[in-house]
């Protein structure tokens, strides 16, 4: 249960929707979790966002490349400072996704991804089903995890509700959604406490989701 199927073979979930377990080798995986910590400790720091109806979100979020807060993404933060800038890696990082993936990267026509949007959970935290759709771009959403396991529910594009299918995702794993999956609705349930390896220094689960914003 605890060691991730390097290796594993992709999955398609739904049209346009594949998960590679254990995408992400070990190595990777703890640099990833450094440069998180690093990030979040940049000038956007990490925020608890609170939704247009008052209720606070319960994973707390930084982001890279543009700010994103319910609905809409600025490149300035709420005191005006820059939002940090995308880096270079994680662009590498979505083209070998779309490859693992798709069986492509991304040519050199099509809006490049410049949004990291990097979730912490803790023990309670959850995230309700929704669809991204604050970007202008069609680009697929390339989805990273590290820590505990999760259960990811990822729906249809009509509704929040069945049908739906349960995958867990572990750390390591990627999910790509995009094509006529780019607009499903998709949430986290719950996540599995205590679950991450043992060989990453993490209580509790990252998300990380690399995206392009396009224009309007
Ligand atoms: O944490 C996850 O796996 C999904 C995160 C997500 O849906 C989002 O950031 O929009
Ligand atoms: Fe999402």
């Amino acid at each position: 249960m605890d060691e991730p199927l390097f290796g594993a073979p992709p999955v398609t979930v739904a049209p346009g929707a594949v998960h590679v377990p254990g995408w992400l080798d070990a190595p990777t995986q703890r640099s990833l979790l450094g440069h998180c910590r690093d990030w979040a400790r940049g000038p956007a720091g990490t925020r608890h966002h609170t939704m247009p109806r008052g209720g606070r979100m319960s994973v707390s979020m930084t982001s890279l490349g543009w700010f994103w807060r319910p609905y809409s993404y600025s490149d300035r933060l709420p005191d005006g400072t820059a939002v940090q800038p995308f880096p270079d890696m994680l662009g590498e990082l979505a083209d070998r996704a779309l490859t693992a993936t798709l069986g492509r990267p991304s040519t050199g026509e099509e809006p490049p991804y410049d949004i990291a949007l990097i979730n912490f959970y803790d023990a309670h935290a959850r995230m309700g089903m929704h669809q991204d759709r604050d970007e202008h771009a069609d680009m697929p959403v390339v989805s990273l995890s590290l820590g505990d396991t999760c259960v990811f529910r990822f729906g249809n594009t009509e509704t929040r509700t069945r049908p739906y299918t349960d995958v867990q995702l572990r750390s390591g794993d990627l999910f790509v959604f995009g094509g006529p999956a780019r607009m499903a609705y998709h949430g986290v349930p719950r996540t599995f406490p205590d679950t991450a390896p043992s060989w990453l220094d993490l209580r509790g689960r990252l998300n990380i989701t690399l995206r392009a914003l396009g224009s309007p």
